[in-house]
């Protein structure tokens, strides 16, 4: 579905150059959960940004079926990012001044009049219907990170990218983030989850190992375990 082929990313800062991605390779596929995992600097968030279309590599290929999403115009890129991809972060990145419901109705609306219905449906999926008036700081860490899922499935994204979703919340927080990322997977939809914790990888159907910026190794994982069963330490 989404795939990387010999990628490799440079950034030049003045005469210095750091080489975040060197020849990396993988396949993203939809119904499956894929965990990338590495320490801090390993090349994960340029990963994810390759494959959200926010920036482009130095070389190599990304293609989303078979189409190649690296040498497209701008504006092929942007309606790339706004009808395939769903974007988590680890701080939220709610609009502080709009209602829990307005701040999922944007994401619903960009490509739906049924937008109200869309909008609870996704609310009442995160377990958050009833905070629908609420402004996000009224909320919780992990009910933020909620609604920012309900936002990003809102607009049914064919690739659900989360980055670091549960790096400001607690363990138990964290397990209710990772069900629902779970249960987000679908014959249309791959979730990739971005993270430094090793923890989460028994979740995973494939696990791509990132270290300075390679991949170290790819473990495909026929039964992932449930969240409950995990041993989050
Ligand atoms: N815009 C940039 N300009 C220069 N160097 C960059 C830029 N973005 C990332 N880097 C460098 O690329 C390397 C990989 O960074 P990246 O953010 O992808 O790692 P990461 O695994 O996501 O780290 P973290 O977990 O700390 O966020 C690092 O050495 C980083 O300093």
């Amino acid at each position: 579905m989404l795939s990387l082929k010999h990628v490799s990313k440079s950034y030049q800062n003045g005469s210095e150059v750091t080489h975040a991605l060197n020849d990396v390779s993988f396949d993203i596929e939809s119904n499956q959960v894929t965990v990338i995992l590495g320490p801090s600097g390993s090349g994960k968030s340029t990963t994810l940004n390759i494959l959200g279309g926010m920036d482009r590599p130095t070389s190599g290929t990304v293609t989303y079926n078979n189409n190649f999403i690296n040498t497209e115009s701008d504006k092929q890129l942007t309606d790339y990012r706004k009808e395939i991809v769903g974007f988590v972060f680890q701080f939220y990145n709610l609009i502080s001044n709009l209602t829990v419901f307005e701040n999922v109705a944007i994401s619903a609306q960009l490509e739906n009049k049924k937008y109200r219905n869309i909008t609870e449906k996704y609310l009442q999926k995160v377990g958050l219907l009833k905070r629908k008036n609420n402004f996000p700081d009224q909320l919780s860490g992990g009910e933020m990170q909620r609604v920012s899922i309900a936002r990003a499935l809102a607009k049914s994204p064919k690739v659900l990218l989360c980055d670091e979703p549960t790096g400001a919340l607690d363990t138990e927080t964290s397990k209710r983030v990772f069900e629902i990322l779970k249960k987000s997977k679908s014959k249309d939809t791959a979730v990739v989850i971005v993270t430094h914790n090793p923890l989460v990888a028994p979740i995973a159907d494939r696990v791509i190992h990132i270290k300075d910026g390679r991949v170290d190794k790819i473990i495909d994982n026929p039964s992932p375990l449930e969240v409950e069963e995990v041993d989050w330490g």
